[in-house]
């Protein structure tokens, strides 16, 4: 398994990416190419199923053991009243995900997946991105580890959550460091943060990106100096996903400004992600277009918790099914074009 024991390691991480299995696609191109519609007419259920035959290897991929996993942190800005929440619901939601009770709870077992949830350090909240780095070297890479631990070679499908009261503010600093813009462009209302509360957000991301922007030169100073533990944990799980070959559906904003720095080095890490929706928190669809993805769905939810990425499951599972149950015109009897 892939660890990061200094900050050169993801650098090596970056430049040295496994491709998908070109035969177990040819394969499933092939076989595609036989099942009883014409041609494309399933649209993207089929590049959905090639994605996965891709990165499992598998000329018929399975959906048999996909894992939620989310991450918890807090965060020193929203001491700041960044989000209409106080800091104190982290913890809270974290014993509602052990208790069953939130929404990732019921959506991961509607999709059949399970679910992990990992809080890292929650009481003890990163630094106050406004005024100085979010993470130590070593605070930054135990999160990034944490991620990477929960992913192994042979699980069919990753799905990194997040839960961190404040943690839409270090989002649009991730993004704005990484793809360009101001606060104005990356900045939502989160929870539910609006007017001049939303106005002041904006202010203290661009005050983050003042005092850090100028060492942010590599995915890890960015992570580190503007991200969160739980943000570092998603990059990890998402780079050693990409090492074990196993497939991504990536949530919402938060989850996606995870892999805003790596995309800023190294643009194919997002090869092995698949975007499962489009939040409604405005940041998100601007940093899709710049990681150059389109999402599964669009259902208006802005919640996190990796509860996007569950819904789009079910369209995983029904690529899987169509592909791996359907006749072939051979088989069936039915006459080709
Ligand atoms: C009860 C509750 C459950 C949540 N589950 C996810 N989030 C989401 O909201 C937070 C981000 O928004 P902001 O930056 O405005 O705080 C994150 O914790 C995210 O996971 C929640 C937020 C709340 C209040
Ligand atoms: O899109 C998201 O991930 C999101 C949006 C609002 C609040 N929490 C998460």
């Amino acid at each position: 398994m892939i660890r990061f024991d200094t900050p050169g390691d993801v650098v090596a991480a970056l430049a040295d990416l496994p491709a998908p299995d070109a035969r177990a696609i040819a394969a499933a191109q092939d076989r595609q190419a036989q099942l009883t519609k014409p041609a494309g007419s399933l649209g993207r259920l089929e590049e959905v199923a090639l994605f996965l035959a891709g990165w499992q290897g598998r000329d018929r991929p399975r959906l048999d053991r996909g894992r939620v996993a989310i991450f918890a942190g807090n965060h020193g800005i929203a001491a700041r009243g960044v989000s209409a929440f106080p800091p104190a619901v982290t913890a809270q939601m974290v014993a509602n995900f052990e208790a069953g009770g939130a929404a990732i709870n019921a959506l991961a077992r509607a999709a059949g997946l399970e679910l992990r949830i990992v809080a890292i350090d929650l009481d003890r909240p990163t630094g106050d991105i406004a005024e100085a780095p979010a993470m130590s070297e070593a605070e930054c890479l135990d999160a990034l580890n944490l991620g990477a631990a929960s992913v192994e070679a042979g699980l069919d499908l990753i799905l990194p959550g997040e839960m961190g009261i404040g943690n839409s503010t270090p989002a649009a600093a991730l993004c704005a460091a990484s793809f360009g813009g101001d606060a104005s462009d990356w900045a939502g209302p989160g929870t539910g943060v609006a007017g001049a509360a939303l106005a002041a957000k904006r202010v203290l991301i661009d005050r983050a990106l003042d005092q850090h922007g100028g060492d942010c030169v590599s995915a890890f100073e960015t992570l580190r100096r503007l991200g969160g533990r739980e943000i570092a944990a998603m990059a990890g799980a998402m780079l050693a996903a990409r090492h074990a070959r196993v497939p991504v559906l990536l949530d919402g904003f938060i989850a996606c400004s995870a892999l805003a720095p790596l995309a800023r080095w190294q643009p194919r890490i997002v090869d092995h992600c698949l975007a499962g929706h489009v939040s409604a928190e405005p940041g998100h669809q601007r940093l899709l277009r710049h990681l150059g993805l389109a999402p599964l769905l669009a259902l208006g939810l802005r919640l996190g918790e990796g509860s996007g990425a569950a819904v789009a499951a079910g369209i995983v599972r029904a690529a899987l099914a169509a592909h791996d149950g359907m006749a072939t015109f051979a088989e069936a009897g039915v006459s080709g074009a």
